[in-house]
C-alpha cells in the first residue's frame, strides 16, 4: 500500500443556494504530502474536503487525483477514503464487519474481506479487540478502528475532517503523532481538516490556511508562522502582532507606518507609496523588556494584564496607538525584569522582526 497521488484543485467553487462556500480556489498538494486545511468555522474547509472525496457536488472547477480527473466520480471510484469526525463506526457490528463493510458492499467474498479487515485491525494495533463492538472502546480505540475502516479500501489519498476533535488533550496529542507516523509509513497522501494551528503546525508538511472560501496562504509550517502572507494570517495563527497604519516613510528596505492615534511603526518591507494603509507584523515572542534602538522599534506602554505560563509569561500592553500588544517573554527574561499591571513598561524588538504584510486584508 504505497500508491500516492497529486491532488490538483483547480479554481473550484461551492455554492449552497445565496452562500459561496469555496470561492475559486485553486491548490495543488504533492503526492505524499501532510496537508492541513486549517481556518475558522466556517471558512469552507469541510465543504472543500467533502468535494475531494465526492461526497459534495462540486458547483465549478475541476479536481484531479492523480492522472484522472474525478469531479463527476463517485466517492468509492475516486481513490479517495474518509475518515469522519465522529468516526462513523456501526454499532451494532464487531470491529472486523466494522472494517471490512466497503469490501462487502463491493461484494468481496466473506473469508477474503474478514481476512483483510484482520490484517487492518493489526496495522493500528486492535487486532486483539476484533470482536468487540465500538460502544466497548476508548475514544482513541474508535479512532483506530475508523482508520483502518478507512484504509481498506488501499486509497490513494486519505480525507480526515477534524479526526481529533473528539479526544482529550492527552490521547489527543498521542494520536496526532500516531496518525503523523502512520502518514510517512503508509505514503499515501493525508488530506486533515482542522482549525486548531498547533495541530496543523505539529502535523502538515503543507498547511493552507483558508478564510471566507479562499486559500490565504499555502506554504510550509515554518513559513505560514514566520512569513504570514497576510494579516489575515498573522492574526489567526496568533503569534504576530498586526499593527494597521498609513505609510508615512518607505525607504532603505524599511517602511513607517503611523496608526490612528498616533503611534508610529518600522517594519521590513518596500515597494509601498506615502499614503497608503500597511499592516505590519511583529513578532511576539521576539518583543523584549527595554528601551528600542530607534523610534518605530518599540515603544512605552501600560501593562494591562500578565499571564504566567511557566516557562514563558504573555504581556499584554496598550499604547501607542494600539490598545492591545502582545510580548511573550521567557520566564528569564520576564523575572530579570519583573513588571506588574498598571505599570508603565518600555518594548523594543529588533527590525527583522517586523515586517509589512500582504495586502489582501487591508
Ligand atoms: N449543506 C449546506 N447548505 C447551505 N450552506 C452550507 C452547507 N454546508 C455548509 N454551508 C455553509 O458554507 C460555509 C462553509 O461551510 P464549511 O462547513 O465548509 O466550513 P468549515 O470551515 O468546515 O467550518 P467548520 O469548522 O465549522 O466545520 C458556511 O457558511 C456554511 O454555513
Amino acid at each position: 500500500m504505497s500508491k500516492a497521488a497529486v491532488i490538483d484543485i483547480a479554481s473550484v467553487s461551492k455554492i449552497y443556494g445565496q452562500t459561496t462556500a469555496v470561492n475559486a480556489i485553486s491548490l495543488k498538494i504533492p503526492a505524499g504530502t501532510y496537508c492541513c486545511l486549517l481556518g475558522p468555522s466556517g471558512c469552507g474547509k469541510t465543504s472543500t474536503l467533502r468535494m475531494i472525496a465526492g461526497h459534495e457536488a462540486i458547483s465549478s472547477g475541476d479536481i484531479r487525483l492523480g492522472n484522472a480527473v474525478v469531479t463527476d466520480l463517485p466517492p468509492a471510484r475516486r481513490g479517495t477514503a474518509m475518515m469522519f469526525q465522529s468516526y462513523a463506526l456501526f454499532p451494532h457490528l464487531d470491529l472486523v464487519d466494522n472494517v471490512a463493510f466497503s469490501l462487502k458492499m463491493k461484494g468481496s467474498p466473506k473469508d477474503e474481506r474478514r481476512a483483510r479487515a484482520l490484517e487492518m485491525l493489526k496495522l493500528m494495533q486492535m487486532d486483539a479487540y476484533a470482536t468487540r463492538r465500538p460502544a466497548q472502546l476508548s475514544g482513541g480505540q474508535q479512532q483506530r478502528v475508523a482508520l483502518a475502516r478507512a484504509l481498506i479500501t488501499d486509497p490513494e489519498a486519505l480525507l480526515l475532517d477534524e479526526p481529533l476533535s473528539a479526544l482529550d488533550p492527552f490521547l489527543k496529542v498521542r494520536m496526532r503523532a500516531e496518525l503523523k507516523k502512520l502518514q510517512k509509513s503508509l505514503g499515501i497522501t493525508f488530506v486533515h481538516v482542522t482549525h486548531s494551528q498547533e495541530e496543523a503546525m505539529a502535523l502538515a508538511d503543507l498547511i493552507v490556511v483558508m478564510n471566507n472560501g479562499r486559500i490565504e496562504q499555502a506554504a510550509i509550517p515554518r513559513t505560514v508562522f514566520e512569513r504570514p502572507a497576510t494579516a489575515f494570517v498573522a492574526r489567526f495563527m496568533g503569534d504576530h502582532n498586526v499593527v494597521s497604519g498609513r505609510v508615512t516613510e518607505c525607504r532603505d528596505g524599511l517602511v513607517s507606518v503611523e496608526v490612528a492615534q498616533g503611534g508610529r511603526f518600522k517594519g521590513v518591507g518596500a515597494g509601498e507609496e506615502t499614503g497608503a494603509l500597511a499592516d505590519l507584523a511583529i513578532r511576539i515572542d521576539h518583543v523584549r523588556i527595554g528601551e528600542p534602538a530607534e523610534p518605530g522599534l518599540g515603544f512605552t506602554g501600560t501593562v494591562q494584564n500578565i499571564e504566567y505560563r511557566g516557562a514563558s509569561v504573555k504581556l499584554s500592553v496598550a499604547g501607542a496607538g494600539l490598545d492591545e500588544f502582545t510580548a511573550i517573554l521567557s520566564d528569564k527574561h520576564f523575572f530579570a525584569h519583573p513588571v506588574s499591571v498598571g505599570d508603565a513598561v518600555p518594548l523594543c524588538w529588533e527590525p527583522a522582526d517586523s515586517i509589512l504584510l500582504g495586502r489582501l486584508d487591508s
